[in-house]
């Protein structure tokens, strides 16, 4: 979709949403994430970790751990460690890519058509996980996630996946 603004230029919905972060923080993300990316491994399991116990729900599509109750059994898997790493390098990649609207998109597209058609994820896991993500930063990093701006952000942030997934998914006629 776009939207021509006031001057007569199309404004297209990605650049729209990007624009909905203003590169100050756009910089606070950058600057922030590389205190997580220090400890990638370990952010990865938290979040996947308290996404599986606050919402057993979201195991269902993992068939090596979809049955396990214990976390620490569950952190074993080599399936569970390996999606953990991936959750951490995709954001890590938007994070990085976060001045490109373009390249931003494209990450996402990618990951949401891998999800839509070969996971046959429901979508409304990405809205979990992005509200997981942003409760386990706060906890495991409150210096730096503490500052009600650094917040406003990462929310930014997790809204702009959120919607870019839930886009990708509708023009593939998910319903
Ligand atoms: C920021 C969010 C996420 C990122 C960046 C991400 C990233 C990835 C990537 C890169 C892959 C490999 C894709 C492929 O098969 O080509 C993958 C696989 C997968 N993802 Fe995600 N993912 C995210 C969230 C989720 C969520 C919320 C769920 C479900 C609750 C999920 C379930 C899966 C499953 C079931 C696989 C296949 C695992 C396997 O076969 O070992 N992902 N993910």
């Amino acid at each position: 979709m776009e939207r021509v603004q006031a001057n007569g230029e199309v404004f297209g919905q990605q650049q729209a949403e990007a624009a909905l972060l203003s590169d100050q923080e756009k910089d606070m993300l950058q600057d922030t994430w590389a205190v997580v990316f220090q400890n990638s491994e370990a952010a990865g399991v938290a979040v996947l970790t308290r996404l599986f116990v606050k919402f057993p729900s979201s195991k269902k599509y993992f068939k090596d751990f979809q049955h396990m109750e214990d976390p620490e059994e569950m952190a074993q898997s080599t399936q569970f460690r390996k999606h953990a790493v991936r959750v951490i390098n995709g954001i890590n990649t938007l994070v990085e890519n976060i001045h490109d609207a373009t390249k931003v998109a494209s990450v996402l597209k990618l990951v949401a058509k891998a999800h839509a058609l070969r996971h046959k994820v429901d979508p409304v896991y990405f809205k979990i996980i992005g509200g997981v993500i942003l409760e386990v930063l706060l906890e495991a990093f409150p210096d730096t996630f503490h500052p009600a701006e650094v917040q406003g952000a990462w929310s930014k942030l997790m809204g702009v996946l959120y919607t870019h997934v839930t886009r990708v998914y509708a023009e593939l006629g998910w319903v």
